[in-house]
């Protein structure tokens, strides 16, 4: 497609930006401005969802300056349009499209009925049933959460919805290990683009889940992330003369991360490297989201570069998303800079979240107390006791605890997941392994000191690992062990003395050569059966289709210990799941799993206070792994003390806010309902077939609820929305989609059926059609004209205006003497009843009846204005209830926080009045015309 700078060009993808013009082009991107809401879109040249506008001969057309003309004749020069014609004087005029006012519709019904431009009956049903579907879909309350092929799972459906729906999320997400914390994360990342409060998101993952992120986002949520690394940087900026180095920074404000909208790449990249760090900064983003957050070093006098990086994006980005499943793994101060992040304003100062912590129990219990109906004395200053439960509930979660900031589910309160069980297996300390006594290090991996492979000859866990493997056999084993070095000489041994298929995964493999790895190892029938991993394979990972864990050696860091048990123990995992830990005896690594096996119980069930009970018991238990004495037995009997009782503290206080915060069965269940219904295949197939029909495209049986989709030469589009050449098999059922890979999971949000109904409404098809109808009593060649009307509301997106004022469809019948039949004489009953008119008859019948029609058509539009000043008010008055809430929240923390500003307050008033004034600007606009005559 060639661009011109100049040229007009509408968003088939986005019908609510009005007319756009071309206002740069580079060679792989081209810039359009849309000025009628104050826009500027940048797309990929080969893949614009733009169609050119091109008016017709007959057609009305307006100019920024208020001039009407109607089109005589179009003239092409250097590739822009010059449109001569009549204007309201009657004086001969040309314009240049680039005057053409950019609120211009693009061929209207009423041009289009009057000039005898018909469509079938059919495509006039299929456009005020397309525009049903999307103001059904723009007010549901499972907008964005549709689309995606998972299970629907409370948990995650609650926390998306929760969380999806926010303007400008910013949340940590910090679920247990393995309870689906990417496919939440993913969710909110799909509702916020689909709802449009999102249009750029970057997500920064640890290298090594690079790839899998990359899979889940595009299988699970049709997502299609851009993978940036060093190469490809390296590579754009050859290609632009103007992006290089240093002078690129200077020169150009472009930053190459402007080149794509979703982008997905390593912390790691920014790593050592401020100029990368500027080019990602300066590239604007709506949200961003951070896997394995725990990783960002904070400390009072010296955050680390990734924390302070993050930070940097965090206050650019309106949206915030922080995944870790162990959130205090590196303690709780960094646990709370983390918060501080999200919520500034929420989390000021470290000392009172410390003591608010204390006084969680407090907190669980005051919400237990006003859900049984008491409302205690003791409410917190600025809660009003008469207010209804629910909304006091709320409002203590949310300034007491971590309320709307942070949630996390836990395995105790999601039923289902599979035993774990733990194999000792004590093994007789070589000699050679006296200088284990030397430090902890060397005490905990005893093989670290050696720089070759001889360890191997007389290490017993090694033997016994290879027996091990081979007993197993054919059970998939993931082994885990601290180092690289280990894992990659353990890995050769069973690789090539021992004749186990088996693969390595560690730091000095490329990303592909891990991810070769990690896909040898779950291939079914030619696979490992075992993958040795080094640390780096203990997180984030999926290897739920293995049952048995080997732990080579045990991380001093509970949470850790937790993520490695959390490779198998997840989602899927339909087993139980054997831990099998060799030691040798009288080790540090035998102290050390006494300690957490009867100390913490950690093999049996996770603990989410782990990191605090190892630093509290750290300074004796570091000591009994370099030497254990007598003193041990005592602090395993405290350790086991104390940790019942932080458990039940945590169960009574922390965790049951956190819970009731993180999952409300009622919600999630209703949620699921919505989602259900709007699955109703029957409903949405029997669409996606007439819009096929519609645009040529045909569809084909494949099995129950499936359809195969296949281009034709005689499509009305040059291309339908994501149809591929060699055609697609979709499939309309959840479970069928989850079964079956390679079928694409067809919903009313899958990219296609979006697309395809954004294109037909912002295009001419079905706007105009003309029929007869026999009705008993009726005088033939009386006259019925349908109109059907959207609310328009033209602006900016990140308003989200439409969650307030949909499309709401206004359906009109106007019969000879003025009257409404619109409730007697329903649109699906009337299509039952019409009859089409070929099209010399029709283009006779409008010559005639001409003046007859532009009567009812003002007519209609005068009954149609009429309803519209109901529709604005509701509209108004929903969204004032929605952002008033939000403004009061902030109110009321200022109260208990003085570090909220002013302007902060100031702004959102100013933005509540701003969706106000474009509310009371929103007009009708006819979006298709029938006109019926009796026989
Ligand atoms: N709703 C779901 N439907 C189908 N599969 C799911 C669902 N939720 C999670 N899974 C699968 O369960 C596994 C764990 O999910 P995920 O990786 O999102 O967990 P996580 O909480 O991010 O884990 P970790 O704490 O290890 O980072 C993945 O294989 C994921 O594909």
């Amino acid at each position: 497609m060639d661009y011109i700078v100049g040229q007009r060009w509408v968003s088939h993808a986005d019908s609510q930006l009005g007319l756009g013009v071309i206002v740069e082009i580079e060679p792989r991107r081209v810039t359009v401005s849309f000025p009628a809401v104050g826009e500027e879109r940048t797309y990929a040249l080969d893949n614009a969802p733009l169609t050119r506008l091109r008016f017709k001969e007959g057609d009305h057309i307006s100019t920024i300056n208020s001039v009407e003309l109607v089109v005589t004749d179009v003239q092409e020069k250097g590739g822009l349009l010059l449109y001569s014609g009549i204007d309201h004087h009657d004086q001969a005029i040309t314009v240049s499209e680039l005057e053409l006012d950019a609120f211009v519709q693009i061929t209207t019904p009423q041009q289009r009925l009057l000039n005898g431009h018909f469509d079938k009956n059919d495509d006039f049903a299929l456009r005020v049933a397309t525009l049903a579907h999307l103001d059904r879909l723009q007010h549901s309350p499972a907008r964005g959460l549709m689309g995606s092929r998972t299970s629907l799972l409370p948990h995650q459906v609650y926390i998306a919805n929760e969380v999806g729906q926010r303007h400008a999320p910013r949340v940590l997400l910090a679920d247990e290990v393995g309870l689906g914390k990417t496919i939440e994360a993913g969710m909110i990342v799909h509702q916020q683009l689909l709802t449009g409060r999102a249009a750029r998101v970057l997500i920064l993952v640890p290298q090594t889940l690079l790839h899998q992120w990359l899979v889940e986002m595009l299988r699970r949520f049709n997502l299609h992330f851009s993978l940036f690394d060093e190469e490809r940087l390296q590579a754009m900026s050859e290609h632009d003369p103007l992006d290089d180095g240093e002078m690129a920074l200077e020169l150009s404000a472009d930053s190459p991360f402007d080149s794509e909208q979703l982008v997905l790449c390593s912390l790691d990249l920014f790593r050592d490297n401020p100029d990368r760090q500027l080019q990602a900064l300066m590239a604007d983003w709506d949200l961003v989201v951070v896997d394995e957050a725990h990783h960002l070093h904070w400390s009072p006098d010296a955050p680390g570069e990734d924390y302070r990086f993050v930070a940097a994006l965090g206050r650019q980005s309106a949206g915030l998303l922080l995944l870790t499943a162990t959130p205090e793994q590196v303690g709780l101060d960094s646990h709370f800079a983390r918060l501080q992040l999200l919520d500034p304003e929420r989390f000021h100062s470290l000392e009172q979240f410390q003591q608010e912590e204390r006084q969680y129990r407090r907190w669980s219990e005051m919400a237990e107390q006003i859900e049984a109906g008491t409302v205690p004395d003791d409410l917190p200053p600025g809660l009003d006791p008469t207010a209804p439960a629910t909304t006091l509930i709320d409002q203590i979660l949310d300034r007491h605890g971590t309320g709307r900031v942070m949630f996390r589910n836990t395995r105790a309160a999601i039923s289902g997941f599979p035993e774990r069980i733990l194999h000792r297996y004590p093994l007789p300390s070589p000699d050679a392994y006296l200088h284990a006594r030397i430090d902890l290090e060397s005490a905990l991996h005893p093989e670290s000191p050696y720089h070759d492979d001889s360890w191997l000859a007389f290490d017993p866990r090694v033997e016994w690992l290879e027996q091990t493997l081979k007993r197993l056999r054919p059970e998939k084993v993931l082994v885990i062990c601290a180092r690289a070095m280990t894992a990659v000489a353990l890995e050769h041994y069973l690789h090539l003395r021992a004749g186990i298929r088996s693969a390595a995964f560690y730091e000095g493999l490329s990303i592909i050569e891990r991810d070769r790895a990690a896909a040898y190892f779950a291939d079914e029938v030619n696979g490992a059966q075992t993958l040795v991993c080094s640390e780096i394979g203990s997180e984030g990972r999926n290897f739920q289709f293995a049952h048995h864990l080997i732990l080579f050696d045990l991380p001093l860091n509970p949470d850790l210990l937790e993520q490695r048990i959390g490779r198998l123990d997840r989602i899927g995992q339909t087993g139980d799941v054997h831990i099998h830990v060799p030691f040798l005896e009288n080790s540090a690594q035998e102290t050390l799993l006494d300690w957490y096996d009867h100390g913490l119980d950690l093999f049996h069930e996770s603990c989410s206070a782990g990191t605090m009970i190892f630093e509290a018991f750290q300074d004796r238990l570091l000591p009994q792994l370099e030497q254990r004495d007598d003193n041990f037995a005592t602090l395993l009997a405290e350790t086991t003390e104390f940790t019942l009782a932080t458990r039940r503290e945590l169960r009574e206080g922390r965790d049951r806010l956190l819970e009731r915060n993180s999952c409300k069965p009622e919600v999630a269940a209703q949620v699921i309902a919505e989602i259900q219904e709007n699955e109703d295949s029957e409903t949405l197939q029997g669409y996606l077939e007439t819009l096929c029909d519609a645009y040529g495209v045909e569809h084909e049986h494949h099995s129950e609820q499936a359809l195969i989709l296949r281009p034709t030469e005689h499509m009305l589009t040059a291309h339908f929305p994501h149809l591929p050449e060699e055609g697609v098999t979709v499939t309309f059922s959840r479970d069928k989609a989850l079964a079956r890979e390679d079928i694409a999971f067809m919903t009313w949000e899958h990219p296609m059926m979006v697309d395809a109904m954004d294109m037909l409404h912002s295009t001419e098809l079905g706007n105009a059609a003309i029929a007869t109808i026999k009705l008993k009593g009726i005088a033939p060649g009386t006259m019925l004209l349908e109109s059907i009307f959207t609310v328009n509301c033209v602006a900016p997106r990140g308003l989200q205006l439409e969650r307030f004022l949909p499309l709401t469809p206004v359906r009109l019948l106007v019969d000879a003497r003025g009257k409404d039949l619109a409730d007697l004489v329903p649109h699906t009953r009337l299509n039952g009843l019409v009859e089409k008119v070929n099209k010399s008859t029709a283009l006779a019948i409008i010559r005639q009846v001409h003046l007859d029609v532009e009567n009812k058509m003002s007519l209609a539009g005068k009954l149609a204005e009429a309803r519209l000043a109901p529709i604005l008010t509701t509209a108004e008055t929903r969204m004032r209830n929605d952002l008033g809430a939000e403004l009061e929240r902030l109110e009321s923390l200022r109260e208990v926080n003085p570090s909220i500003r002013q302007e902060e307050i100031d702004h959102l008033g100013y933005r509540i009045e701003e969706c106000a004034t474009h509310i009371r600007h929103a007009s009708l606009q006819l979006q298709a015309l029938r006109l019926i005559l009796t026989t």
